[in-house]
């Protein structure tokens, strides 16, 4: 499963979005970085297929996404959004039902992704009252029972505290190993230092870089998209990133 970016371009009002050129790696996590507005949401939403590109392409096994009959891309591509919108009173149980609209119906697998976080016992709690950490608990078992090759999700650890970050980083990790191809857009630069293969690193509309991790996720880069300095600094995980967010004191 394929998805390669060809000369896309987007417009939306004064917000111009690339030419985006990039082939994202099979069976690999790959991390879309940038600041608010920088266009991580709309590049994602062009490769669910959501949005049509203004220009050039993108797509999956050779086929245009935005082309590809909905039921097909659910069997092929899974998407964690940021807001959950759902109007009617849907059911945790109503929510993976959707999202697994596209398989077969199999009632153990959907207990099995909702246990990974904790989350049988809400199966017929109203998907409202959850708390956001939870409701995004729930998206996120929804994705995985879903089963699609491709896996997508929009800032996945956002409302979550330290231990439920842990887990779905794991989850996503486990998900990698089964082969599937994940596509992450974050803002926590410490975790996509640690959990992605290759990066996109986008700064209003336009792509700074992309490559490796490991070689693309450099201080320069970083100062280039945010506008701050950053260091590096050892930590018993490994190397991290930081910035004087709250220091008085400048780093050169
Ligand atoms: N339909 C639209 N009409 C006008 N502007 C839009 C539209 N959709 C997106 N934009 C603008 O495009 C820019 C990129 O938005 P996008 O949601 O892709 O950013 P992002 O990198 O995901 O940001 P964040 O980190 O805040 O979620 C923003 O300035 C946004 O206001």
């Amino acid at each position: 499963m394929a998805i390669e970016f060809i000369a896309t371009t987007y417009s939306a009002g004064r917000f111009k979005l690339g030419p985006i050129n990039t082939e994202i790696p099979e069976k690999k996590i790959t991390a879309i970085m940038g600041k608010n507005g920088s266009g991580k949401s709309t590049t994602i939403r062009l490769m669910h297929g959501d949005i049509k590109p203004l220009e050039g392409r993108i797509t999956l096994d050779g086929r245009d996404v935005w082309k590809i009959k909905p039921v097909d891309l659910a069997r092929q591509m899974s998407l964690v959004t940021q807001e959950i919108n759902d109007p009617l009173s849907f059911t945790v149980k109503d929510v993976m039902m959707v999202s697994g609209y596209a398989r077969d119906h199999d009632e153990a697998s959907m207990l099995q992704a909702l246990e990974i976080f904790g989350l049988t016992p809400y199966l017929y709690r109203d998907f409202n009252f959850l708390s956001g950490g939870e409701r995004r608990l729930v998206t996120i078992a929804a994705s995985i029972y879903q089963d699609s090759d491709i896996i997508i999700m929009d800032e996945p650890t956002n409302f979550l505290d330290v231990d439920n970050q842990m887990l779905v980083y794991q989850v996503l990790r486990q998900l990698r190993k089964k082969g599937k191809t994940i596509v992450l857009a974050m803002h926590d630069i410490s975790a996509v230092s640690a959990i992605s293969d290759f990066v996109i690193m986008l700064k209003k509309g336009e792509l700074v870089d992309q490559g490796p991790t490991s070689s693309t996720l450099t201080v320069e880069n970083l100062r280039k998209v945010f506008n701050v300095p950053f260091k590096t600094y050892e930590t018993p995980w490994g190397v991290n990133f930081s910035s004087p967010l709250v220091s008085e004191k400048e780093m050169d």
